[in-house]
C-alpha cells in the first residue's frame, strides 16, 4: 500500500483541522483529494510529507510511518507543495542541482526531469524570469528528482493558463501510470480530466470516498448545448430520455438525461431536424459535481 492514514486528526488551538480520517491508495493510482476551502487538504499532505505532526492517528507512506520513519518517507514522497518555496535569483539547473546534492542524486537525473517536465527551452533562464506554468514545472522536477514512488502535489495546477493545464494535467496522467500520486484541488474538472480516485474532504472529514468509474455508472448526464436561436424549453422536452431542461444563458440550454449513453448525437439530429445551428455541443458529467454540491454545502 502506498499511502495509509489510519484515523488521523489535527488540532490546532481549539480547531480540528482533520476529525479522525481515514483512507488508503495503492500503486499506480491517482487520486484527487477535493474539498472546499478550508477543508484540511493541505493539512492532510504536510502531514503525509512529515511537514507537520497529526494530533492523533497513524499513516505510512510506502509501509513507512510518518512518525517513527520520516527520513525514509522523505526518500519516497516527492512533494509539490501549494506555495511552491522557489528561489527567484536562482537559475534553473542551479536550483535542481541543489536539491539534487540534498537527495544525492545524479546530475543526469537532473538532464532527465527538465526532459520530463517539458523545461527543456527555459532551462537557462533565471527562475523569476519564467511564467507561472514553467515555474510549477521546475516544482515538478524538483519534486521527481530523487524518482519517489509517491507523489503529493497540492493544488498543482492553480492559476495556470489553459494551454499549460493541459501540459501539466497531461504531465501528471504520464506519471500516474507508474506512481502514486495524490493530488488536491477544489476544482471538480480537474478531478474528472486526470482522477482515478477522489476523496471528498469537508470540515476536516472524508465524506466521499469513490472511483470515478463508478461515479460514472448509473448516473444521470448533462448535454450543454447552444443554438443559434431561442427555443421553447418545452420543444426540448421531445427529446428521448429527457428529464429537465434549464435554460442557463442566452441560447444555451443544460439538457439532464436520465441515461449515460452519449445523447450528443440526438440532440445533433433534434437540431437538424428543426433547422437549428449547433453553435457549441459538449457532454457534462454532472454526477461529481452534484455529489461534491451536496456533500460539501
Ligand atoms: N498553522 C495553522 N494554525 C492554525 N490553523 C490552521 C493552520 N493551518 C491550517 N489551519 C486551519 O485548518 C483548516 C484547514 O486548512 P487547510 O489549509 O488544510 O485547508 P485546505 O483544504 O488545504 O484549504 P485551501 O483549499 O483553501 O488551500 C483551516 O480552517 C485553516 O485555517
Amino acid at each position: 500500500m502506498s499511502i495509509e492514514v489510519a484515523n488521523i486528526s489535527k488540532i490546532y488551538g481549539s480547531q480540528r483541522a482533520l476529525n479522525n480520517i481515514s483512507f488508503k491508495v495503492n500503486k499506480p493510482e491517482i487520486v484527487g483529494f477535493l474539498g472546499p476551502n478550508g477543508a484540511g487538504k493541505s493539512t492532510m499532505m504536510k502531514i503525509l510529507t512529515t511537514y507537520i505532526e497529526a494530533s492523533e492517528g497513524q499513516a505510512k507512506v510506502n509501509n513507512f510511518d510518518v512518525n517513527t520513519n520520516q527520513q525514509k518517507v522523505q526518500q519516497s514522497v516527492g512533494y509539490l507543495p501549494e506555495h511552491n518555496p522557489l528561489y527567484l535569483e536562482q537559475y534553473v539547473r542551479e536550483y535542481l542541482a541543489f536539491n539534487a546534492q540534498v537527495y544525492g542524486v545524479t546530475k543526469e537525473r537532473i538532464e532527465e526531469v527538465i526532459q520530463l517536465t517539458g523545461l527543456t527551452p527555459e532551462s537557462h533562464k533565471k527562475i523569476g524570469q519564467l511564467s507561472k506554468g514553467y515555474r510549477q514545472r521546475v516544482g515538478f522536477a524538483n519534486a521527481l528528482l530523487h524518482n519517489p514512488d509517491v507523489l503529493i502535489l497540492d493544488e498543482p495546477t492553480t492559476g495556470l493558463d489553459p494551454n499549460q493545464l493541459v501540459d501539466i494535467r497531461n504531465l501528471i496522467k504520464s506519471i500516474g501510470k507508474e506512481k502514486t500520486v495524490f493530488l488536491s484541488t477544489h476544482i471538480m474538472q480537474e478531478v474528472e480530466a486526470m482522477c482515478d480516485r477522489v476523496i471528498i474532504i469537508n470540515k476536516g472529514e472524508i465524506v466521499a470516498d469513490k472511483k470515478l468509474k463508478e461515479l460514472r455508472e448509473g448516473q444521470e448526464q448533462i448535454v450543454v448545448v447552444e443554438f443559434d436561436y431561442r427555443v421553447e424549453d418545452a420543444f426540448l422536452l421531445n427529446l428521448p430520455k429527457v428529464k429537465q431542461v434549464v435554460n442557463t444563458h442566452d441560447f444555451i440550454y443544460e439538457i439532464t438525461f436520465s441515461t449515460t449513453e452519449d445523447m450528443r448525437s440526438h440532440v445533433f439530429d433534434f437540431a437538424h431536424d428543426n433547422q437549428l445551428k449547433i453553435l457549441q455541443l459538449n457532454q457534462k458529467n454532472m454526477s461529481l459535481e452534484n455529489l461534491f454540491r451536496e456533500l460539501t454545502k
